[in-house]
């Protein structure tokens, strides 16, 4: 028998949702990825990153060690620039992220930042996978540019294989013959393998498409096709950056994405954690738990039939005391750990534990 990948739908069928303090990643929760390409500056990195948090973003980008296609261009500003965003995320408290090129600096960007990134272009080193295995930082991954899914789903496997769930996918277009874009959008990539894995799958407008007045456009179709993320570069003022001017979009057109995009994340049901709300999001949110409580509670009352199959085969009563006391010990103990009232979760399941006897006991009759 083959081996089952911690990847695979097979090793886990639910999907997986990476959290970072209030932000989550994944399922119903969306996150919006924003910031420079590269950290120039304290200015330039803290101004763009107030901008895009009071916007709507939920993540700080920005790169401190740079792959550069050129030697001569900027490559980053090293270790030194890795102070600048553990004191951003504090200060602003907000999650970061940041891309790690060489397996030495995995130990150290993990004590600095929130997300560890691998670049599309270090896809494949299986070195720097497996340092970066070896820490329990979430990690995005982003696609090679000529790299198959399978490929790609491998190289999260050497991320997973020392247990760390908490890998992000994300595709930033891959090459092909068309140089009319920087690269090609592979967006029928997030279906496919939302039916492959279970981790989340981001992607990247900015690499994807190297021109700002497309990413509204192909953010919205990302979010159509169930990706669980953006990533955008955003720079206060793109015609003075050092990287990436030309597709990075300056705060008034990153400010119309996030109004764009908000109708189709509430069509898709998703939700945008660790930003302010307003009264509307809040009870869209309600909703949504609502959903959901009633969704589980089917859930729980579905099982009835399989109960009396099996108590009436065997002849069990409907009533079991001992299991019901191990439950209600169980309901209290939830209760602190989620720090909510353990009186209010007795009267729920009261409720509900009384319906499922009920419900035994009509069918039970019923059948005789
Ligand atoms: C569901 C069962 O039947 C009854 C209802 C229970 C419940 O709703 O959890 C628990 C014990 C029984 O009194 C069971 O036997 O597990």
């Amino acid at each position: 028998m083959s081996k089952v990948m911690h990847f695979s739908r097979e090793f886990k069928p639910t999907n997986t949702i990476v959290k970072i303090n209030n932000v989550k990643i994944g399922g119903k929760f969306f996150a919006i990825i924003a910031g420079p390409c590269v950290i120039e500056s304290p200015e330039q990195y803290i101004e763009t990153a107030k901008i895009v948090k009071e916007a709507g973003a939920n993540i700080i980008r920005g790169s401190v060690f740079k792959p550069r296609t050129s030697p001569y261009s900027f490559q980053g500003l090293g270790r030194e620039g890795l102070k600048l965003i553990k004191e951003l995320g504090e200060d602003l408290k907000i999650a970061t992220i940041t891309e790690v090129m060489d397996p030495r600096d995995i130990k150290i960007t993990a004590n600095h930042v929130d997300i560890i990134q691998i670049g599309a272009r270090n896809m494949q080193n299986y070195d720097l996978l497996k340092e970066a295995s070896k820490s329990d930082v979430p990690i995005l991954l982003k696609r090679g540019m000529s790299a198959t899914i399978d490929e790609w789903l491998y190289s999260a496997e050497y991320l997973m294989v020392e247990g760390n769930e908490n890998i992000i996918l994300c595709e930033r277009g891959i090459r092909t013959f068309s140089t009319t874009t920087r690269n090609t959008l592979d967006l029928s990539v997030i279906p496919l393998l939302k039916m492959r894995t279970h981790l989340p799958i981001i992607v990247d407008p900015s690499h994807a498409t190297g021109n700002r007045d497309l990413i509204a456009p192909v953010s919205k179709a990302a979010i159509a096709s169930n990706a669980d993320g953006i990533m955008i570069e955003v720079h206060y003022n793109p015609d003075i950056a050092k990287c990436d001017g030309a597709q990075s979009l300056p705060p008034e057109m990153f400010i119309e994405l996030i109004e764009q995009i908000k109708p189709i994340l509430e069509i898709e049901k998703k939700v945008v954690t660790g930003t302010s709300m307003n009264l509307e999001e809040v009870r869209r949110r309600i909703n949504y738990v609502d959903e959901d409580i009633i969704d589980l509670i089917a859930n729980r009352l579905h099982l009835v039939p399989a109960l009396i199959e099996f108590k009436s085969k065997n002849s069990i009563p409907v009533y079991q005391p001992e299991r019901e006391q191990q439950l209600r010990e169980k309901y209290e103990h939830l209760a602190k750990k989620y720090n909510i009232s353990p009186e209010l979760i007795q009267k729920i399941f009261n409720l509900i534990i009384a319906e499922m006897r009920s419900l035994q006991k009509q069918k039970m009759n019923s059948d005789d």
